[in-house]
């Protein structure tokens, strides 16, 4: 039988609802750059280890029962657990087969990459897109292309910190007169002619905000300010020198670097941008992503009922992926209708598409077989992250960095694949949220996140840690991402774990201030761990 029959009688039978009777057969695809296809091809993910699951069958937390710990052993070289991890589930060594499937699909989870490794190929997969000028009202979201240096000195002229009076000398002083003898008019802000300069023992009006005259030594507040009779000002506490006026480049000089490249363009980026004299932004454009919501089993209004339950990842991912610097096109509603969905995965015009649910190896769990009818080529396939291990990342357009072919429309992207390359256009790319609800915000963080953050040529966020309060208890061998919740005040706060954090939940996460990265062998108390900030 040939690869595509194959794949045609996998994609029937996985439509048919039956279950599959013997594991599929391993795929013959394309070699990819660093990670390839698991030798067991989509059914390739052992059974559930309840160390990391976080969950036991009262859907109570795994971190209650914890007792032991090993030593760690993830992406930063730390030794592996020489002693399995316990109680609540957290070590299987002794159940493990020593050979035959089992033995096989462990090893291919194990071959499978770190957390942290995971976390660097996705963040090194993509390149942004060539930089682009916007207007300032048009660049909010979007990431500098190039530093912002002030075009002007800030403030660009010593200015006015309060109303008052401009006042030199230490008083009392005497009320600036015009040639004819009158009072002179106070100085506004935004005054367009150079205010006259204040001989010593003089005073003059003056608003916040606007130039402050040659001569000045301070500026007096209108509420200390006593005027006595027509034309003298006194105050019980004269000024200090400099009082009240903030002086010429205070904040910056023209040319000071303000801002690097790779900065997010907030709202105070707009502001210092604007005040810097700038009227457009060198930026890279926002990745545009699609979402996919897979499952026949998801009801989008109303209660759960007749089996069904309701989606909680459409609400979800679509403001997680803004929140991450992408725009999101649209989220689609798919089931699990196989065409619905390839036709979903070739014909996206998104940079980045996201799906949910459908990554393993169920009867109706289409993806696998999806990307590789698309001619995809797999990047990642399972992370060592506990939840959210089957999650993928794939580029759906494997050719397009070599030259387009006379007609791109009809030459085939890739042996026995569907979809033809896009000439000249950029690789798009496909991340696989596992469908359990904190699983796929495990991938999230994991793989969409870094891989958006590279298309937009955003700047790595700073690594942060964070004291535990309490035990994290560990996978043997997986990192863990744990909803944690920090406590105390201080320079440094403690973060303690949530309750509720099984993978098919999401009430910790939902009340969490960031999530703990709990190495494998877990972490005890007082021990540092990384924390991943929520992105918002
Ligand atoms: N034999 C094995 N079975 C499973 C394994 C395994 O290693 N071997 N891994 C488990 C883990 S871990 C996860 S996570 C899931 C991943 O499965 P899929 O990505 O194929 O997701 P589904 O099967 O479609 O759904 C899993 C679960 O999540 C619920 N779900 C799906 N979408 C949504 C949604 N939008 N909102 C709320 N809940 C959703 C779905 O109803 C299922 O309960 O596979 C395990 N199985
Ligand atoms: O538990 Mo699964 O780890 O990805 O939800």
């Amino acid at each position: 039988m040939s690869g595509a029959d194959e794949l045609d009688e996998a994609i029937a039978l996985a439509n048919s609802g039956r279950t599959r009777p013997d594991p599929p057969p391993a795929p013959r695809l394309k070699r990819i750059r660093r990670i390839q296809w698991s030798e067991h091809g989509e059914d390739a993910m052992e059974p559930v280890d309840p160390a990391g699951q976080a969950e036991d069958r009262h859907g109570r937390s795994a971190q209650a029962g914890h007792s032991g710990r090993g030593e760690h052993a993830d992406g930063a070289g730390r030794p592996a657990p020489q002693h399995p991890v316990d109680a609540s589930g957290a070590s299987r060594e002794a159940e493990r087969p020593g050979d035959g499937e089992g033995h096989q699909k462990r090893a291919a989870h194990e071959a499978a990459p770190s957390w942290s490794d995971a976390v660097a190929l996705a963040a090194s997969v993509a390149t942004p897109p060539p930089p682009t000028s916007l207007g300032l009202n048009r660049a909010l979201g979007h990431t500098l292309a190039a530093p912002v240096r002030a075009l002007t000195d800030l403030p660009p002229f010593d200015t006015s910190a309060m109303d008052g009076w401009a006042v030199s000398g230490p008083g009392p002083w005497e009320l600036a007169r015009t040639a004819d003898g009158e009072e002179r008019p106070g100085i506004l802000a935004g005054d367009r002619s150079d205010p006259p300069r204040l001989a010593d023992g003089e005073a003059i009006r003056i608003a916040t905000g606007a130039r402050v005259p040659a001569g000045t030594s301070a500026v007096l507040r209108w509420e200390a300010a006593e005027r006595t009779g027509a034309a003298r000002l006194r105050t019980a506490t004269p000024p200090q020198p400099g009082t009240d006026i903030r002086p010429r480049g205070q904040e910056c000089r023209t040319g000071d670097a303000l801002l690097g490249t790779g900065s997010p363009v907030t709202p105070a980026v707009l502001g210092l941008a604007a005040a810097a004299g700038y009227d457009e932004l060198e930026v890279v454009a926002r990745p545009r992503a699609e979402v996919l919501v897979l499952g026949d089993e998801l009801l989008h209004r109303g209660l759960p009922r007749d089996g069904r339950i309701r989606d909680a990842l459409g609400p979800m991912v679509e403001p997680w992926l803004t929140a991450l610097g992408a725009d999101v096109t649209a989220t689609r509603l798919l089931g699990d209708d196989a065409e619905a969905l390839f036709e979903a995965v070739s014909g996206t015009t998104a940079d980045v598409l996201v799906t949910t649910g459908g990554t393993a190896a169920g009867p109706v769990d289409h993806l696998q077989p999806t990307l590789r009818r698309a001619g995809a080529r797999l990047l990642v396939h399972g992370v060592r992250v506990r939840p959210g291990h089957p999650m993928l990342l794939a580029v759906l357009d494997p050719d397009d960095e070599a030259p387009a072919a006379p007609d791109a429309r009809t030459r085939p992207g890739a042996a026995g694949a569907e979809t033809g390359a896009r000439a000249g256009a950029r690789p798009r790319y496909l991340v696989g949220l596992p469908g359990n609800p904190l699983a796929a915000l495990s991938g999230l963080m994991t793989l969409a996140g870094p891989l958006l953050r590279a298309l937009a040529g955003r700047a790595e966020p700073r690594p942060r840690t964070a004291t535990l309060g309490a035990e994290m208890p560990g996978h043997p061998r997986d990192t863990r991402l744990v909803p944690v919740r920090r406590e105390g005040s201080g320079v440094r706060s403690r973060v303690r774990p949530l309750r509720y954090a099984g993978p098919a939940m999401l009430r910790g996460v939902a009340s969490c201030d960031a999530l703990a990265v709990v190495p494998p062998g877990g972490a005890a108390p007082g021990e540092d761990v990384a924390v991943l900030d929520l992105p918002w």
